[in-house]
């Protein structure tokens, strides 16, 4: 063979990967590797994760929907969670939910967009949100009590989940895009677009057979199906041309430097014009445009979806347990207010002040037994304990542990007590390292302020006009693996009040 130097090539590459590569992983230093059974994961996650980490220790390896995951307990979820540069909050949400490209289109940045413009957009102003967003709930509220009276008559009973599924999309579009967005048409597609970016991110995964066993099809179909059906034909044919003529006209008003920040419209679209115009005098540009899109679109589904499960979750609770009735119904009638001609309101006070409901909540949202929701990504070899975690790897607390943590909550920590929150303090957005239902660290949800208040919205005018119960006197959980954006599975009536407090 006389050409010896066409070796060199591959030769010199071989010798470059061996020269970079990591030294590896001690084998006995890797975490054990358990199997856990696909049926035993989708069926009874928490007692089979638990039994795995009680008897392999506090760090597992588990594969679950084609993936190797790693699984913390109580003692390592604080610093999983909180510890970023260990832990990315960036690379593993956008995994676990099939986001990849969006995030490799946006170069990483589309995590924390989203985390300011709430902020800025929405906590910031959640006093006025409430006033605003008030008369929907109180409309909304009356008009399912009376749906659920006439469905009393004909055992037909109204869809509690459907209605204010429809009350938080159209609260959300007034928010995000302003009240001339509204009407029946375009909350239909906000709907539409909330369950194709559930199906997208893998929400209804565990109910389908391939979604299950064989998750790249799955992920491939439901990207195709929402990413070229539904958001091209829906979303953006929709709301398209009206945002687009949105971003212009909220583009000239921050250059004519007229406005007082009073007089600013309210919607976040124009903080998001604002935080986005370019300083040369140019238009916002098309690509600029459409991650516009994509940060509205990411907003929708997370805002609609999980806050309208939750309140589900609480109401099917409180239909459980009437004695808490009573006491939350007396509350109500203390933190109502009057507005200027005399009518009886709740407001952001009325709902800071309603500490046994906002306890109520936060048991209710601590028991309702998530398993894995926060995911993290290494981004180097991490030591944890007496393991180490390889770089690249999915890792995430199994919320079940932190939430019923004996240490923290004593010898019967699954027992509901609603109001004990009340008694210490602890607010149901608070986060903290027995609490992880919003996440935790820097990523946590930036939306909780908003998601709780409107749970409280929903709760609150409906106890006001009736009492809740369970058709046979029981819910099931729909998917045990998925408490955070699967409702429960229950029919929720409604006895309306002789005298209502509303
Ligand atoms: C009860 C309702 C809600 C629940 C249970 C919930 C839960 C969560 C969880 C667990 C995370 C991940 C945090 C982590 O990994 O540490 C998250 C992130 C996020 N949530 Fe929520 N959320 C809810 C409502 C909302 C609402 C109403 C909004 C918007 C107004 C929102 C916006 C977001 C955003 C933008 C992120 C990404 C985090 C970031 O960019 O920093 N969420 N949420």
């Amino acid at each position: 063979m006389d050409n010896y130097y066409l070796l060199a090539a591959p030769l010199a590459v071989f010798l470059y990967a061996l020269y970079i590569k990591r030294p590896a992983i001690p084998r006995n230093r890797l975490p054990p590797i358990v199997h856990i059974p696909p049926e035993e994961i989708f069926s009874r996650p928490r007692e089979a994760y638990g039994e795995a980490l009680a008897k392999y220790g506090p760090v597992i390896g588990v594969r679950r929907k084609g993936n190797l995951e790693f699984i913390v307990n109580q003692e390592h979820a604080r610093h999983v969670l909180t510890c970023d540069r260990l832990f990315s909050f960036e690379q593993g949400s956008a995994a676990i939910m099939n986001l990849q490209p969006i995030m490799a289109l946006t170069q990483g940045s589309l995590f924390r967009d989203l985390n300011d413009f709430v902020r800025e957009g929405i906590v910031n102003r959640i006093d006025e949100i409430v006033h605003r967003i008030w008369p929907l709930f109180q409309r909304d509220g009356k008009e399912f009590v009376d749906l659920a009276a006439e469905g009393l008559k004909t055992s037909n009973y109204p869809s509690c989940f459907n209605h204010f599924h429809n009350t938080i999309a159209e609260t959300t579009v007034i928010l995000l895009l302003g009240q001339d967005h509204v009407n029946e048409e375009n909350l239909l597609v906000i709907e539409d677009v909330a369950n194709g970016m559930a199906e997208l991110t893998g929400q209804y995964q565990n109910f389908s057979i391939i979604g299950k066993y064989l998750p790249i099809l799955w992920i491939l179909y439901t990207w195709v199906k929402v990413m070229l059906i539904t958001i091209p034909f829906g979303f953006l044919r929709v709301y398209g041309p009206k945002v687009w003529r949105d971003i212009n006209r909220y583009e000239d008003m921050v250059r004519s430097g007229k406005l007082s920040p009073k007089d600013e419209p309210a919607p976040v679209l124009y903080l998001i014009v604002k935080t986005y115009l370019p300083p040369d005098g140019r238009r916002i540009s098309a690509p600029r445009r459409l991650y516009i899109a994509v940060l509205l679109l990411c907003l929708i589904f997370a805002a609609v979806h999980t806050t309208t499960v939750v309140s589900q979750w609480v109401l099917c609770q409180l239909a459980m347990r009437p004695e808490y009735l009573a006491p939350l119904r007396e509350e109500l009638a203390n933190v109502l207010e009057e507005d200027e001609t005399g009518a009886l309101r709740l407001t952001a006070r009325s709902l800071r002040e309603a500490r046994l409901m906002d306890s109520f909540i936060r048991e209710v949202m601590r028991l309702k037994g998530d398993t894995i929701s926060a995911m993290r990504f290494t981004t180097c070899d991490v030591p944890l304990g007496n393991v180490i975690i390889p770089k690249g790897s999915f890792v995430t607390a199994m919320s079940t542990t932190v939430h019923e943590n004996p240490d923290v909550f004593g010898e019967q920590p699954r027992e509901f007590n609603g109001f004990q929150w009340a008694e210490t303090g602890k607010e149901a957005i608070m986060t903290g390292p027995a609490h992880i239902v919003f996440g935790l660290g820097r990523f946590a949800c930036p939306g909780r302020v908003l998601a709780v208040n409107e749970i409280k919205l929903i709760v609150m005018c409906l106890i006001a006009r009736s009492t809740p119960t369970l058709l046979e006197g029981k819910f099931e959980v729909a998917d045990p693996l998925n408490t955070v954006t699967q409702p429960p599975k229950g029919t929720l009536i409604f006895q309306p009040l002789e005298k209502p407090y509303l």
